[in-house]
């Protein structure tokens, strides 16, 4: 990202907000499968150690759902909103989505986040120092995460006002 060594180490050093989930999909039946429909990770960074099972799938730019195959021994790392905006969009949210195999498939998924607090705006090492204009409005994290939340325990009935990071784009 051209920023200096350790930088999101001093830009939020507070850990509090991070959680690990451990997760169990069930096998699909021939009537569904899905895991996890298409979302982005909302926080900064998530880390993901998946079994052999597979089913883990991403979004490419082509519109196709790619895999991410199980590498033995590898973890997924996969860049969130806060990341998007910080960088200005440089850097991508990954769209990405669970489906389910005929047997069981176990994960563990490592959220690495921001402090509730903290203000996210595109940093200027991506906007004014290179001669961008920004791309979204600033936003207190918390903020975002109660829209997402809100999102899943009162459902819009039109998908278009459901809450993504681009309800903080300019
Ligand atoms: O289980 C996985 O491989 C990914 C889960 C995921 O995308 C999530 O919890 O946000
Ligand atoms: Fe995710």
């Amino acid at each position: 990202m051209d920023l200096p060594p350790g930088f999101l180490t001093d830009y939020n050093s507070d850990r509090s907000f991070d959680f690990l989930a451990a997760l169990r999909y069930f096998p699909a039946t021939e009537e569904e499968d899905n895991g996890i429909s298409a979302h982005e990770d909302g926080n900064c960074i998530t880390f993901v150690i998946q079994d052999g099972v597979g089913g883990l799938e991403v979004l490419n730019d082509d519109g196709d759902w790619v895999p991410a195959e199980p590498v033995e021994g590898s973890i997924i790392v996969n860049l969130g909103d806060v990341i998007q905006v910080l960088s200005n969009n440089k850097l991508k949210s990954a769209t990405h989505r669970v489906v389910r195999k005929p047997v069981h498939r176990h994960s563990f998924v490592f959220f690495f986040n921001i402090h509730g607090a903290k203000w996210i705006e595109p940093l200027p090492e991506f906007t004014a120092k290179i001669g961008e204009a920004a791309r979204y409005r600033g936003f207190v994290y918390n903020e975002y995460m109660q829209l997402r939340m809100r999102n899943k325990t009162h459902p819009p009935a039109r998908p278009e006002d459901v809450v993504h990071i681009t309800h903080y784009a300019i």
